[in-house]
């Protein structure tokens, strides 16, 4: 392309850069990417579709150089301190109107800082949440953006291009202010955290609870992706229970240890959700099951230490693997709910303004949590934009009515036979406590204010009270 600009750059051309990269170009667009690894700018050209105009530079200089002018640059490297290096590297190459882009995994309150930081240089900065893994980021990822609105639609036709796209609609839209696609994205992954931990459970269920062999867990799952649990996650597991071990005869899932690790993004949702507060306790529980995966010496001890009770489900197996079911589709349920609820709670907190209509149409295809429940929160939705809570949606609850029943029983199963199954049964336990009109709250209370004077208001006439508490005994 000699003499030319290229429309778009990239920093950082690992699994998420390359592939959006190439992706990009799929469409039209002449991109340029840098990797400070020579390995990595020759892999990015030579997987370059023929016939597109792809290039891979090692000198970050030579790359801004050799982009259109307003540039747009997208960075995806590791969030944290690497975003703010390649900011620094970047300003002295940069000029006013500029629109630097950060599409990976950064904490909000990061990317509020560098959006008022290169706002004073007069460089648009956004920040963008992308979801689809290497896959999804090479033919259509969901994208999430936030932040500049003058800067978005410089980028908006090349980002309707490369998301996926739902009966023609594109999976990107315009989600809120400053740093609310990343505000997003992190929600997005909580919600990701919840529905694998379930997941997880649904698999030990069935595997501890009716004996089920790989095979046999492969056809359940398989079978459940035709149905209303219809979506990506419960499609790749239905594969995993296929792969085979390539050093053993084994299947690949048996030879994986159960350490679970994470980058910090169920974490970051749990701490937000606390700090607000808005309750996510299917989340918080997925995030401490991870923790407690890595005891593993102290899992090991214990389990000498405390003899589990017998792990039979004496259940029809049909039967069981229909309760499961039912148990995986109210706790996925309630894990959108809370992460959405959270996402209202944060938006007006924080004052954002996320659509949560257009959130849910954006998750419908090409995310990790894309699935056929979108649909019908969509719908919610377009009922009523300001739901607070989905589950107060007339046609979302004739769903969880519909399964409740049979949750209550693998919950109570789950307990009797000792398998851990604490996703399930936080989802109940919210839904529980969510669906009462008068909690036992009223006794906490009154014991903090016989403890320490905090105070109580009444039901019977307003105002704020305190009592001088006799002690009885
Ligand atoms: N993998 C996934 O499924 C998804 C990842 N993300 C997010 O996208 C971002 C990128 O992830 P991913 O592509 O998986 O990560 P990779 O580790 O595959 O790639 C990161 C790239 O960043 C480069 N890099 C690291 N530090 C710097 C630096 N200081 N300056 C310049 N370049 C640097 C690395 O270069 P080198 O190796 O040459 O040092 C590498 O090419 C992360 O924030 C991640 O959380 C978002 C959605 C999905
Ligand atoms: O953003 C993603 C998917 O949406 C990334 O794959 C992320 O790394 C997943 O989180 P973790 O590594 O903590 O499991």
């Amino acid at each position: 392309m000699a003499n030319s600009l290229y429309d778009f750059g990239m920093i950082g051309l690992g699994v998420m850069g390359r592939n959006l990269l190439l992706n990009m170009a799929d469409h039209g667009f002449s991109v340029i990417g840098f990797d400070k690894d020579a390995t990595k700018t020759g892999a990015l050209e030579s997987a370059a579709t023929p016939g597109t105009t792809v290039k891979g530079v090692a000198d970050l200089a030579a790359m801004v150089q050799q982009l259109e002018r307003p540039r747009k640059l997208m960075m995806l490297v590791p969030a944290g301190q690497p975003v703010d290096d390649v900011i620094a590297s970047l300003l002295p190459l940069l000029e006013p109107g500029d629109v630097v882009i950060d599409g990976g995994n950064s904490h909000y309150t990061d990317t509020l800082r560098r959006v008022k930081y290169l706002r004073e240089k007069n460089i648009h900065f956004m920040g963008i949440g992308v979801s689809g893994g290497e896959k999804g980021a090479r033919t259509g990822p969901s994208i999430m953006p936030g932040g500049d609105l003058e800067a978005y639609a410089k980028v908006k036709p090349m980002l309707e291009a490369i998301a996926a796209k739902v009966n023609g609609t594109p999976c990107v839209a315009y989600l809120g202010k400053e740093g609310a696609g990343h505000y997003v994205k992190m929600v997005h992954n909580g919600i990701e955290y919840a529905i694998m931990q379930l997941i997880s459970e649904a698999y030990t269920l069935l595997k501890k609870g009716a004996g089920l062999d790989n095979d046999q867990l492969h056809k359940v799952f398989d079978s459940w992706n035709k149905g209303s649990l219809q979506s990506f996650l419960v499609e790749i597991t239905a594969d995993i229970f296929l792969q085979k071990d390539d050093k053993t005869n084994a299947r690949l899932v048996d030879v994986i240890s159960d350490k679970a690790g994470s980058k910090g993004t169920g974490k970051w949702t749990s701490q937000d959700a606390m700090e607000l507060p808005v309750a996510v306790p299917v989340i918080d529980t997925a995030v401490a099951m991870r923790t407690i995966s890595g005891y593993k010496d102290q899992r090991l001890a214990a389990e000498q230490l405390y003899p589990a009770p017998d792990a039979t489900i004496h259940l029809n197996t049909e039967q069981w693997i229909q309760q499961v079911h039912d148990a995986l589709y109210f706790a996925t349920i309630l894990s959108y709910a809370q992460g959405l609820a959270m996402l209202n709670e944060g938006s007006r907190e924080l004052q954002m303004e996320i659509p949560l209509p257009e959130v849910v149409k954006v998750w419908r295809g090409g995310c990790i949590i894309r699935s056929t429940l979108l649909e019908v929160f969509t719908q919610a939705y377009q009922q009523n934009t300001e739901l607070a809570n989905i589950l107060l949606d007339k046609g979302v609850a004739s769903l969880v009515t519909s399964v409740i029943a049979n949750t209550r029983s693998v919950v109570a199963h789950a307990a009797n036979a000792g398998i851990p199954a604490a996703g399930f049964m936080s989802a109940l336990s919210y839904f529980d406590a969510f669906r009462t009109g008068r909690m036992a709250t009223n006794l906490i209370q009154a014991q903090r204010d016989y403890f320490g004077a905090h105070t109580y208001q009444r039901t019977d006439m307003a105002g704020t009270f305190h009592t001088e508490w006799e002690h009885h005994n």
